[in-house]
This record gives C-alpha cells, sequence and structure tokens, in this order.
C-alpha cells in the first residue's frame, strides 16, 4: 500500500445521496482518498426537494471535528452546507487550530428547488470568518453574486467578482458557469490573484444535476488532498464532473444524482 491520502469534508447530509456528504464521500472514494466527516445538519432530501432541514448544534460539529484533528488529521478540507453563522465561526477556528490550509470552501446557499441551506444572516459569518483561511472557493454565479453584491452577466462580470473575492482573502476563486445556461458550453473560470484561467465542456442537455456542485469542489479536495496544484485539481474536477453528468443514473422522480463512479470507469476503458 503506498500512500493514504485523506480528506475530511464538513458539510449537510442528503438523504437523497446525490448532494452534501454523500457526493463528497463518494467523491473522494472515486478518487482514492479516504473520505471522512463532519455533518453540520441532517436534511430530508430526494430528488424532488428538500422536505426537512435539521441543524446539529454547534458542539457536535466541534467535537466531530476535533475527534478528526486529534487522531487521523487530514490532508484536505472541504466545507459544504454550514447553515448558520454560528456554525461557520466554530469551523473556522477548528480550521485554524489544527493549521488545515489545503481549505476548500463551496458556499453552499439554496438547493436547486429554492430551499435555504444556510441562513441569510449567516453570508457575512462566511465572508468574515472562513473566505480569509480558503485555498479555493467554489461559489455558482447566484453565490458569487450574493458574496460580492454584484450582478453577474458577462464574463467580464464574473472576472471583476473573482478579484472581489480574492480580495476577500481567498487564494484561488472558481466562479462555476452551470447556472449560466446560455450557449452549449459549461464554463468555469479560475483566478490566482494574477491569471483567469477557463475551464470548458460541452453542455449536457439533462435535468439530472443534484449535486454536481457539491461533487465538482469535491473532486479539487480530494485532488489537492494528493498534493496536486490548484489548477491541475480543478482540471481533473472538470473531467469528473462531466463524465458524472453525462452518465447520469436516472433515478428519482425528479433531478437526479450524477454518476460518481463514471470517471473511473472512463479511465479504466
Ligand atoms: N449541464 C451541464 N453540462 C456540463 N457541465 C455542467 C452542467 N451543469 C453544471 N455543470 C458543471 O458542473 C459543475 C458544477 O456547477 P454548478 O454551477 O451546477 O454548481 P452548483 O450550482 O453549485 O451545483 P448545485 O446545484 O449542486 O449546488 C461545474 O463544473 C459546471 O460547469
Ligand atoms: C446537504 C446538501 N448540501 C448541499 C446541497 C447543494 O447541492 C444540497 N442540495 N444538500
Amino acid at each position: 500500500m503506498g500512500n493514504i491520502y485523506k480528506a475530511l469534508t464538513i458539510a449537510g447530509s442528503d438523504s437523497g445521496g446525490g448532494a452534501g456528504i454523500q457526493a463528497d464521500l463518494k467523491t473522494f472514494h472515486a478518487l482514492g482518498v479516504f473520505g471522512m466527516s463532519a455533518l453540520t445538519a441532517v436534511t430530508a432530501q430526494n430528488t424532488v426537494g428538500v422536505q426537512g432541514v435539521y441543524p446539529l448544534s454547534v458542539e457536535a460539529v466541534e467535537k466531530q471535528i476535533e475527534s478528526i484533528g486529534t487522531d487521523l488529521g487530514t490532508d484536505a478540507v472541504k466545507t459544504g452546507m454550514l447553515f448558520s453563522a454560528e456554525i461557520i465561526e466554530a469551523v473556522a477556528n477548528q480550521v485554524k487550530h489544527f493549521r488545515w490550509s489545503r481549505l476548500v470552501v463551496d458556499p453552499v446557499m439554496i438547493a436547486k428547488g429554492g430551499e435555504p441551506l444556510l441562513q441569510e444572516e449567516a453570508v457575512n459569518a462566511l465572508k468574515k470568518y472562513l473566505l480569509p483561511l480558503a485555498m479555493v472557493i467554489t461559489p455558482n454565479i447566484p453565490e458569487a453574486e450574493a458574496l460580492t453584491g454584484m450582478f453577474i452577466q458577462t464574463m467580464d462580470d464574473r472576472q471583476k467578482a473573482a478579484q472581489r473575492l480574492y480580495e476577500l482573502g481567498v487564494k484561488h476563486v472558481v466562479i462555476k458557469g452551470g447556472h449560466d445556461d446560455d450557449g452549449d458550453e459549461a464554463v468555469d473560470l479560475l483566478f490566482d490573484g494574477q491569471e483567469y484561467s477557463f475551464f470548458t465542456n460541452k453542455r449536457i442537455e439533462t435535468k439530472h444535476t443534484h449535486g454536481t456542485g457539491c461533487t465538482f469542489a469535491a473532486a479539487i479536495t480530494a485532488e489537492l488532498a494528493k498534493g496536486k496544484r490548484v489548477k491541475d485539481a480543478v482540471q481533473t474536477a472538470k473531467a469528473f464532473i462531466q463524465a458524472a453528468i453525462e452518465h447520469e443514473l436516472g433515478i428519482g422522480h425528479g433531478h437526479g444524482p450524477t454518476n460518481h463512479w463514471a470517471y473511473q470507469q472512463t479511465q479504466l476503458s
């Protein structure tokens, strides 16, 4: 057995298995990384929508992270649904305490169906406590708008928003283009404080995109855990999500989950 790479996800549970902690752990596993989790909230959720949100106490979140930090340690950390300002502050304190520098923040705010997964007043806590610690942030366009107060329509707007997020202390900003449904390409933008890189794939016509954001950020985290550079990690994540959407599973009655083992299969074939 060679090196064991480890990644920790701090996020909510999606009972339907397509997003949240379930998507993260499946993605870590598919990319050959040992996955660990600290749960922030339980959601009753499926492909149709979110039927309930049940946050855990701040203490429960802190204890889980402490259990991992004092024993196993981790090579990279991802945050997803954090629910409240109190949980955000506690997570930021733990990340600082354990000096975890490979931190990917997926600033999850609302589910595909519009149900809130982060309290509105917690957006400021994200900016104040967590973004300055992040190696990578992966907002979609509406999340980038909420974090910057900008209206983002063109690629030029996106580049300006990336610059603003960089100024909040994030080292690499990825603004995803899944929501930009103009045109036949899905383009993600990466800004590292100096140059802009574009990751482009054919847009796949499908309603089965539940958990795409979580899966993409988890793939970046897994690659960072292996010691990859951010640009290479984003490149792999883009290929991973493309395969996952392309080979969707067709399960559930609404927006179905993506296929977390498709990337591995395309690599083997
Ligand atoms: N229809 C599609 N075809 C190809 N790639 C897509 C498609 N939809 C999303 N993507 C890609 O999937 C990744 C996630 O982007 P997206 O903007 O959907 O995230 P998100 O809105 O945060 O997802 P979620 O709804 O899970 O929160 C990005 O790399 C994006 O380009
Ligand atoms: C638990 C959870 N986290 C994140 C998302 C965003 O896709 C979701 N739908 N559910």
